[in-house]
């Protein structure tokens, strides 16, 4: 059988002259016998021969090779004016025919006139546009003009102009990347514009050109000077997360608002285009329009960075200290209800065995709160004294940062997961769920405490217990992630308890506060930023009824409406100071549906290509 299609195949004459159906039933005639003969996979292939939509492919193919042979050529070259020839004699009739009736019909609807006329085009090859001519008399010095002729087709021309103030010339500004004048090809930087749909712009303010333009219909007409050819620069494409909100239209610098791009922080944007020294082009990612919009340069951000059109960066606050020993003991003016509970560290640590204890071979360490209750106080303290932090610290930071599409290999250490979000939202209640649930795949790192050791704790398990001059060694040396100070002893999180456990092959979870996160982003951890946000206070209301959280800083008591206001109003601050960082959300509503959510992130995290700081990739040191 193969022999035989193999030869069919080679000439092409014998395949005119046998048909390829005949060839098919050939084939199909073969593929019965060797069914019967019991030969595998022969039915499959029986079934896939005798497909009707491959019979009529072969016979398309067959009319094919039948045409190439002779060429059609049309009967008429005008079968449109022949048609309206015939409607004009049907018109006249005095009593057409029912038949004629219904040829006049067809004749008449509008998709068999444009087939018509297709066909005369076609029949008279004429294809190309029609230029108008140019006239005989053209001086030697005439500069050389170009026509050029855009259907503008309900979308923006994608160019910008300018006025030349010195001469009053109107030329094009910028093409903007992907837009209908780049993707034509005609309309370049720099091009002098003489006449826009026959009007010449001659003495036009920039605004009456556009006026021109908005208001053209189908096809605009360009008659234009080009500029001399610019050296072609090669643009390589960057992408980079926005650390900044912009907004072109609240931007009175912008050359053309409407050609402007808004953005949020934490946008990722792909810059193609960056040859002008203070407008780049770019487009949003994942869903990239074809046409790309102005957004600020870098240094046109920095010149700018004392006015307030677009939100500063984020700049790590100057004014925040862990407290001092005077802290110590003093309280923080939260009022002691009738019904509270009042507890110090030791009950909240031991309590219910939540915060640390035994899952058969594991000892889930981590989860004790002392941290948490000093970061109760430093938040207090910080609301304080954040006032005193200058926006003039934002000047270095930058509104854009490199990023790239980084995939974790199996053999590198997991990335650090770091949960965030308002105190009282759950996080330390959903990272104890994963950590009690997985404790092979997650873990805690131990944290550093000067308070000496209680009961049954053990060195190294529950805390690094060290000396106060060991824990200021290593907070000189910047060796803590956070650290702060509880009744008289100082708590903190040990960059190196976090590499401990990254370098086990576990995925290190912390909880940080937000203003920690700059800190915690280095090459080493490459950390994965999940903000917990809260629900509506209303679903707040009906899950955590029950509840308890740490209010102030001693006391564990259920939530009252006012804190699930409290708890809402922080989240909105947060993504609003700090969403630029935020690799993911997650809503904390129904604690199952919670905890299966940031399973599927974490996973996501460690397993599936992100986009990183193209600093952590980069060979220098971290
Ligand atoms: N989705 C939820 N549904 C019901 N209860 C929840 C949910 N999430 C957390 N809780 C409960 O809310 C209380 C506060 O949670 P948790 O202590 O984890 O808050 P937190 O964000 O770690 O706060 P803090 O950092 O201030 O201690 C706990 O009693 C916890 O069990």
């Amino acid at each position: 059988m193969r022999q035989r299609v193999e030869a069919e195949q080679m000439t092409d004459t014998g395949l005119c002259e046998n048909g390829l159906t005949k060839i098919l039933a050939e084939v199909v005639e073969e593929v019965r016998l060797s069914i019967d003969k019991d030969i595998n996979g022969t039915d499959l292939l029986h079934s896939l021969l005798s497909a009707p939509w491959l019979k009529s492919l072969l016979r398309v193919y067959e009319c094919l090779l039948e045409y190439r042979r002779i060429s059609p050529s049309p009967y008429l070259t005008y079968a449109s004016a022949l048609t309206q020839e015939i409607m004009g004699d049907m018109r006249s009739l005095p009593n057409p025919s029912a038949e004629a009736q219904e040829l006049y019909m067809l004749l008449k609807a509008p998709h068999c006139q444009a087939l018509l006329s297709a066909h005369d085009s076609v029949a008279q090859k004429n294809y190309g546009p029609v230029l108008p001519q140019l006239p005989d008399d053209l001086p030697e010095d005439e500069e050389a003009m170009r026509i050029v002729c855009l259907v503008k087709n309900k979308q923006p021309l994608g160019a910008t102009i300018k006025k030349d103030e010195k001469t009053g010339e109107i030329f094009i500004a910028r093409v903007i990347h992907g837009g209908l004048a780049d993707r034509s090809g005609l309309l370049y930087p720099g091009d002098k514009l003489v006449e826009v749909n026959g009007e010449p712009v001659e003495g036009l303010e920039p605004v009456q050109v556009i006026h021109i333009l908005v208001h053209s219909q189908g096809t605009i007409l360009f008659k234009l000077i080009p500029n001399s050819p610019q050296p072609a620069i090669s643009q390589s494409i960057m992408f980079v997360r926005a650390m900044v909100d912009y907004n072109p239209l609240q931007d009175p610098s912008i050359p053309c608002a409407d050609a402007g791009m808004a953005f949020s922080k934490g946008d990722l944007l792909e810059i193609v285009d960056q040859k002008d020294i203070q407008w780049w082009q770019a487009k949003q990612m994942p869903n990239a329009t074809a046409c790309a919009g102005l957004i600020p340069s870098i240094s046109h951000f920095r010149s700018k960075k004392r006015e307030f059109w677009w939100s500063q960066p984020y700049q790590a606050h100057t004014c925040i200290k862990p407290l001092s020993a005077a802290d110590v003991g003093e309280k923080d003016g939260e009022t002691i209800e009738e019904n509270c509970l009042e507890a110090d560290d030791e009950d909240l640590e031991t309590e219910d065995g939540e915060h640390g204890g035994h899952i058969e071979d594991f000892y889930i360490a981590g989860f004790r709160n002392s941290l948490r209750l000093w970061r109760r106080k430093a938040l207090i303290k910080r609301r304080q004294s954040c006032h005193s932090c200058s926006s003039n610290s934002c000047a270095s930071a930058s509104p854009y940062e490199e990023v790239i599409n980084y995939q974790r290999n199996a053999n590198e250490a997991p990335r650090l997961i770091i949960l965030t979000g308002p105190s009282g939202v759950g996080i330390n209640e959903i990272r104890r769920r994963l950590v009690k649930f997985n404790p092979n795949t997650f873990q805690a790192p131990i944290p550093y405490t000067t308070r000496p050791p209680r009961g049954t704790e053990l060195n190294g398990r529950e805390y690094h217990f060290i000396t106060k001059e060991l824990f200021e060694y290593l907070v000189v040396n910047h060796k803590f992630i956070e650290y702060g100070e509880h009744k008289g002893h100082l708590y903190g999180t040990c960059y190196d308890s976090i590499k401990d456990v990254l370098d086990s092959g576990k995925t290190c979870i912390i909880d940080l506060d937000p203003h920690c996160i700059p800190a915690a982003r280095t090459k080493i951890l490459k950390p994965y930023i999940i903000f917990v946000k809260p629900p509506s206070v209303k679903r707040m209301k009906l899950t955590r009824r029950d509840a308890k959280f740490i209010a102030g800083s001693y006391f564990k008591r259920t939530f009252r409406d006012e804190d699930f206001e409290e708890i809402e109003e922080a989240g909105k601050l947060m993504k609003a100071q700090y969403s630029q960082f935020f690799d993911c959300v997650i809503v904390n509503d129904r604690l199952q549906d919670t905890c299966r959510d940031l399973f599927a992130a974490i996973r996501h995290a460690q397993e599936e290509p992100q986009w990183i700081p193209a600093s952590w990739i980069s060979l220098d040191e971290p």
